[in-house]
């Protein structure tokens, strides 16, 4: 059996650990992502839902517990092969897109590549074959002030995956557009996501793309559970 995608094992977390202002945010967090899977996380606001992605994602540590990504323990390692793992295995989308306004979508999406060695044409292919992935091949030349809501996170989409990662974390990837344009996104992002084949962690308020997840998992008073 292959890998898992991601293991977090008794992860807690306080801001401002022993102050009279500490927020005991996580309190023992469990959870094993398969390759492929797709989980929703829900939470109320303020859960803890972004620390969680954070500790994840390895942008941030926790106060203690393990994180395994790709079934290797990070516990512990050095800044840079945390950097590293982060940039080959994880990829980051959030409710607003992010992207780098001087540069095209395209660009955007070939900037992550290069940074990672890969060469500019196989970098420029693997960019177009995404974008038109998500139906936005046309726009490969625009700017983001250029695009929509919708195609701006389109193109975010596509740049977290531009290195071919094994995870995906996205918090609240359509929180900033209309109904209708945020159901249509979705959809574009879960197809991306079962193409590749890659794990994701999506959190989102919306229980309707919840549902459409193979599992969802609550975060409260600090632990996951299962709705
Ligand atoms: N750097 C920090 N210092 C102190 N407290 C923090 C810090 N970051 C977050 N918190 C607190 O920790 C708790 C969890 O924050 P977090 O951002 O993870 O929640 P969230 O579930 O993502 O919230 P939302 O859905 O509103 O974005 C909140 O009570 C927040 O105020």
């Amino acid at each position: 059996m292959s890998e898992q995608a991601l293991r977090l094992e008794g992860i807690t977390k306080a801001y401002n650990p022993g102050k009279p202002n500490e927020v005991q945010v996580l309190r023992g967090v469990d959870l094993t992502l398969a390759p492929g899977e797709v989980v929703a996380l829900v939470a109320p606001s303020g859960a803890g839902k972004s620390t969680l992605l954070h500790i994840a994602g390895l942008l941030d540590t926790p106060d203690a517990g393990t994180v395994q990504i790709g079934g290797a323990d990070m516990t512990g390692q050095s800044d840079r092969r945390r950097t590293l793992t982060r940039r080959n295995d994880v990829g980051f989308v959030y409710q607003f897109h992010h992207l780098l306004p001087e540069f095209t979508a395209l660009e955007n999406i070939v900037l992550p590549q290069l940074a990672n060695g890969t060469a500019r044409r196989a970098a420029e292919e693997r960019a177009r074959g995404l974008l038109d992935k998500v139906g936005i091949a046309v726009r490969a030349d625009h700017r983001p002030a250029a695009l929509s809501g919708g195609e701006q996170q389109r193109v975010a989409f596509c740049r977290a995956l531009a290195n071919a990662p094994r995870l995906l974390l996205a918090d609240e990837p359509t929180g900033n557009l209309d109904p209708a344009t945020s159901d249509q996104v979705f959809a574009a992002l879960m197809e991306l996501v079962r193409d590749t084949g890659l794990a994701a962690l999506i959190a989102t308020h919306n229980l309707d793309l919840a549902a459409r997840m193979d599992r969802q998992l609550r975060l409260e008073t600090g632990r996951l559970s299962t709705t």
